[in-house]
């Protein structure tokens, strides 16, 4: 695997190696077969200085599900681990799911992007907030994101730890690979997700934050290529860690996936200028 948008923390992104994984996972099972499940933990930071090298084991090729184990390694270790279950399609009448928030579409919305643009226009804005508008606008990330509720980057306000946020992947990957689209989404649906556990500590910085884990679960055809809408909560956080669980919606309503993951939230308190 070779590397795209590598985050300023210089460690490989969490949703690359992912994806990555499952695209490994997806090459050794057979076309009547999707993902329906993976579970991964990250046990070393990432090289991006390095290819990263995907091992498959064959753990079992079974009458409706297949698993696979992969392991992704740099300089000779494991810097993930991951299970990825395949199944045969399979009806059935059970079948529900939670409703879609109801937002506004992602044409009504700016990109993060644009919204920096804006900021950065008001005349008003701090010289120390525009260098770090500017950085943020200089790291193109494969990803278009559109946020329901812009966060306002000068302002130091607590919210509740939940953000809804529509995604796509940059460019066209097409109709009919689903393996592909899972991928992507899997890569997607590691960006900004572990942000959401900070959202009522705006007292806080994170000096080291990093997924420990990810899970994901597939639910019904999608393209990653096309808006979709990211709900993310964070139920807990404690002891240096936060949890984060997803959903990813088709703009129709239909859930696409389930995420969850845990991370390292290692913080420190925001120092402002004195009054004095
Ligand atoms: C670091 C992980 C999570 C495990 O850490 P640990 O078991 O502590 O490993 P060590 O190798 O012993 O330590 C690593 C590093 O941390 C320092 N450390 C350890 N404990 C503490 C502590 N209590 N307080 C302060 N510092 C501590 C230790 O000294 C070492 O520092 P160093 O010597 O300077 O290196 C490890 O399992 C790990 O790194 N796993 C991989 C995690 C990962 O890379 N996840 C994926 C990337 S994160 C991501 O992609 C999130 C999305 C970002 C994009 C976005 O949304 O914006």
């Amino acid at each position: 695997g070779t590397h795209h948008w590598i985050p300023r923390s210089q460690r490989l992104f969490g949703g690359q190696i992912i994806g990555q994984a499952l695209v490994a996972a997806a090459k050794s099972v057979s076309d009547n077969l999707y993902a329906h499940s993976l579970h991964c933990y990250f046990v070393r930071a990432g090289d991006p200085k390095v290819p990263v090298l995907y091992q498959v084991d064959r753990i079992r090729d079974g009458r409706s599900f297949t698993v696979r184990s992969v392991r992704a390694i740099q300089h000779g270790q494991p810097i993930l681990i991951c299970q990825a279950s395949f199944q045969m399609l399979q009806p059935s009448p059970l079948q529900h799911q939670f409703t879609m928030p109801v937002v506004p579409p992602p044409e009504d919305l700016l990109t993060v992007e644009e919204l920096i643009r804006l900021y950065l226009s008001k005349p008003d804005l701090a010289e120390k907030y525009k260098l770090g508008l500017n950085k943020l606008l200089a790291n193109e990330v494969p990803i278009e994101i559109k946020p329901v509720n812009p966060p306002v980057f000068y302002k130091l306000t607590a919210s509740e730890p939940k953000n809804l946020f529509w995604v796509r992947a940059r460019g066209y990957i097409g109709e009919g690979n689903m393996k592909l689209h899972c991928c992507v989404a899997a890569y997607v649906s590691d960006f900004a997700f572990l942000g959401t556990a900070l959202l009522p500590y705006p007292g806080y910085r994170a000096q080291f934050a990093a997924s420990l884990d990810h899970a994901m679960w597939f639910h019904s055809t999608f393209r990653s290529d096309e808006w979709m809408l990211y709900e993310c909560e964070s139920p807990w956080a404690g002891g240096s860690r936060g949890l984060v669980q997803g959903r990813l919606w088709r703009r129709d309503g239909v859930l696409a996936a389930s995420c969850s993951q845990e991370g390292v939230l290692r913080v420190k308190p925001v120092t402002r200028p004195s009054k004095l």
